[in-house]
């Protein structure tokens, strides 16, 4: 029976788990944190669960403008948030997800040793003294906030999003350093707890990663919200005044608020593992060097999830850590594609996206026609009042092949799966545009953006 070994219990270990065990292999988890990894315990499902509530109150603030009113004691519109309560609840939600993964992960006959765990040599699998001996090794170990050396996080004031569920009062001013998909993300969340917010852009515009149109209506929403986005400027150091915090930028300003939120990027969880001593490549920022379906350069060893840098998400952490194991278990297995990837940014509205964007058609990348249509039109939109946002379409020149798309507006992480699955199965526009969306709704925006490309298409 094939030995397997995977250190980290995140996505890309749990999932790779899952079907090293159902293909009869005797696996072994080491996870020094919890079954679920980052992922599930400080990451993903908190910060999402924390938006529920931020959106919710959202809604509620805006009720009026739909007619609801809703009386105060003192009869002032009054939205305020507990966030004692909000924490407690999001640090149950995510401890019930670890544990459940926890529990289906042990029913599958896997064994978990908590622990920290490190490469001996390409076979040998070291938690404290005990040894492991292992066919094939995954390593699955994710990635870390990244800290300035001038504004290191103390927990108190100056915080990575780690700290943030052990706050028991809403801050009152808070600044959110780096815009990107994580700093974006939590700077309109605590706009939508009642926070006033300030967010220091190094680039241009915020979610430098993210489609042009879609970071600009953002944007805007921010800043409509009463946001202050400083851009094109960095911040060179925090500093804990003791009542708050002072931010000096990189063109000499300097901002004051209650607390500062680091959001500055990820290092990979690849220190002192082992892993160069045991041959395994690392690139300059530390990631592993994996191929596509997840080899890196020691035989034997495999890598999955954050700690190899691609594309960071759980649900490419996972495909990773599944194809690592069909291969290592000798299953017929398509190496990972990333241009079939669909993503989320969840703020409100949400952006969610897929497959090619626009920079791949403007740069020559890609030879495509691209529609982008905006949501105030859209009869469902008008109706809930959520009019920021469009769906903008991509589709291959000659054929009308659907390639990608982007979506911004209310449950985009739900709507965009109508796209995803066009990318997948290659259907053409023709294709979108005979299917039946209901009247009214925001799909309805996906046949339209579909029916305008197909009528714009070349006889
Ligand atoms: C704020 C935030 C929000 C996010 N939201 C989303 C989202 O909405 N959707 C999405 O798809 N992605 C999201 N992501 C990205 C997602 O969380 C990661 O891509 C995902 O966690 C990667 O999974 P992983 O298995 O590689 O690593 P992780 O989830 O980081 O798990 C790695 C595990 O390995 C353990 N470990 C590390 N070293 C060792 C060792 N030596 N021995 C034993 N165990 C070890 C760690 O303790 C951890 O438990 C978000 C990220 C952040 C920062
Ligand atoms: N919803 C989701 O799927 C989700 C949510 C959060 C994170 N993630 C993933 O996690 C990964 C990391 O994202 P991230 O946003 O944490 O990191 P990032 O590296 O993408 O963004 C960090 C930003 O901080 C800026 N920055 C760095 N130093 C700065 C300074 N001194 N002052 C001001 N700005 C500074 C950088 O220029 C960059 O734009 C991404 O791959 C992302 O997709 C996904």
């Amino acid at each position: 029976m094939t030995k397997v070994v995977i250190i980290g219990g995140g996505p890309g270990g749990y999932e790779a788990a899952l079907v090293a065990a159902q293909l009869g292999a005797d696996v072994t988890v080491v996870d020094r944190d919890g079954i679920g990894g980052a992922c599930v315990l400080t990451d993903c499902v908190p910060s999402k669960t924390l938006i529920a509530t931020s959106v919710r109150s959202t809604y509620v603030r805006e009720s009026a403008r739909l007619g609801i009113e809703i009386p105060t004691a003192d009869g002032r519109p009054d939205v305020t948030v507990d966030l004692r309560t909000v924490n407690e609840r999001v640090k149950r939600l995510a401890q019930a997800q670890s544990d459940d993964t926890a529990a289906r992960v042990l029913k599958e006959g896997v064994e978990v040793i908590p622990g920290e765990a490190r490469l001996v040599d390409p076979s040998i699998v070291a938690v404290g003294d005990q040894r492991i001996r292992a066919d094939v090794v995954l390593v699955a170990t994710g990635a870390h906030p990244r800290e300035l050396p001038s504004a290191r996080p103390d927990g108190e004031r100056i915080l990575t999003w780690r700290h943030l569920y052990d706050l028991t009062e809403l801050p009152e001013r808070l600044i959110v350093v780096g815009s990107g998909v994580t700093g974006a993300e939590f700077a309109n969340a605590y706009q939508g707890l009642g926070s006033e917010v300030t967010l220091v852009s190094s680039r241009e515009r915020v979610m430098p990663t993210q489609d042009a149109d879609a970071a600009e209506v953002l944007e805007g929403v921010f800043r409509r919200l009463g946001m202050t986005v400083l851009g094109k400027t960095r911040a060179e150091s925090v500093t804990n005044t003791g009542s708050g915090v002072v931010v000096t930028l990189s063109d000499g300003r300097t901002v004051e608020g209650s607390h500062c939120l680091m959001t500055v990027g990820m290092i990979p969880n690849t220190a002192n593992l082992g892993l160069e001593e045991a041959g395994v490549r690392l690139d300059k920022g530390g990631f592993v060097q994996v191929d596509r379906v997840s080899r890196t350069s020691t035989p034997g060893v495999y890598a999955a999830g954050d700690c190899t840098g691609v594309n960071m998400l759980a649900s490419v952490a996972a495909m990773q850590g599944r194809i690592a194991m069909w291969h290592a278990l000798g299953e017929a297995v398509s190496p990972l594609k990333l241009s079939t990837v669909a993503s989320t940014v969840f703020t409100h509205p949400e952006l969610a996206s897929v497959g090619a964007t626009e920079e791949d058609v403007r740069s020559g990348r890609v030879d495509a026609r691209v529609v982008n249509l905006p949501l105030d039109t859209n009869p469902r939109a008008k109706m809930t009042n959520s009019k920021d946002g469009f769906v903008k379409l991509i589709c291959r020149q000659q054929t009308g092949i659907i390639m990608g798309g982007v979506i911004v507006g209310p449950r985009a992480s739900e709507l965009i799966l109508g796209v995803s699955v066009a990318v997948q199965q290659r259907l053409t526009v023709d294709e979108i545009a005979h299917t039946f969306s209901v009247y009214p709704s925001l799909s309805g925006s996906v046949t339209e953006a579909a029916r305008s490309l197909m009528q714009a298409s070349p006889e």
